[in-house]
């Protein structure tokens, strides 16, 4: 069977709490190796889209598909395909990096050999002296680090970041890009959702801007236009 071509494919999504929409009609397709990011401020709809897309949340109406499988008729099989990372990754903070990697993987039905292991760490720019490490004393940049190493172990279609710059510095932001780069240059497809407009035009194929639960705006890199992209981001184009 072809793959689709839109790893991530959300059609006329609506979602109501006690009937108080909170996405209404929502279109949002990314594409196959693409990193795309969905821009939005607070209670624009970002984690309701996310818990749609892993499960947890049943859409009020409108299609959604995970690498072409429904996560709410097949939640395992859509998270399956995916890796999700939090705005702070959870790993445990007794074992090493290395640890962390082979249990998390082994919980998740892989097992990798020790070698596999550290050629994943040392791909995702994890110093070597901090392989045998405990996680507790890491920065939330050495802790994205390990998580992208072992989603990329897993090999799924699609990596899904909340918030994945919040409280690093530039320099741990810049890193960051860079690393998800290399995970695009892989194949991955990636979807991320934050707050962060200068490095979503700085890593993006693509932007979307969310606002009510509608994206109200969307451009390819080409089109990037920051002036506009800050209108629609700060809801003054709406007020316009
Ligand atoms: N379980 C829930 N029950 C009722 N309302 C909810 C629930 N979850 C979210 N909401 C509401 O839905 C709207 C969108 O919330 P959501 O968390 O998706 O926004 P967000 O874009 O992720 O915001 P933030 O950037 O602040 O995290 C908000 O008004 C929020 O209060």
């Amino acid at each position: 069977m072809t793959p689709p071509t839109a790893v991530v494919d959300i059609h006329a999504l609506s979602v109501a709490f006690a009937g108080r929409p909170v996405l209404t009609d929502l279109e949002l397709q990314v594409r196959r190796g693409d990193i795309y990011a969905l821009l939005g401020g607070n209670g624009a709809g970002k984690s309701t889209t996310l818990s749609v897309l892993l499960g947890f949340l049943k859409p009020t109406s409108g299609t959604v598909r995970v690498a072409g499988v429904d996560p709410a008729q097949a939640p395992d099989a859509a998270r399956a395909q995916l890796a999700y990372l939090p705005e702070n990754v959870a790993l445990y903070e007794h074992l090493s990096a290395f640890e962390n990697a082979d249990y998390l993987l082994s919980l998740a039905g892989r097992r990798a050999g020790a070698g596999a292991i550290r050629d994943a760490l040392r791909a995702a720019g994890l110093q070597e002296a901090a392989w045998t490490q405990r996680l507790a004393g890491f920065s939330k940049g050495m802790r994205q680090k390990v998580a992208i190493a072992i989603a990329s172990m897993r090999e799924v279609p699609l990596l899904l970041l909340d918030e994945p710059t919040s409280g690093l510095d530039p320099g741990a932001s810049a890193d960051f890009h860079t690393l998800l780069e290399s995970v695009r240059a892989r194949g991955t497809t990636v979807l991320m959702v934050t707050h962060d407009l200068f490095g979503a035009v700085e890593v993006a194929d693509r932007v979307g801007v969310l606002d009510h639960g509608r994206i109200v705006h969307e451009a390819a890199r080409a089109q990037f236009d920051l002036p506009a992209l800050h209108a629609h981001f700060s809801g003054r184009a709406r007020a316009a």
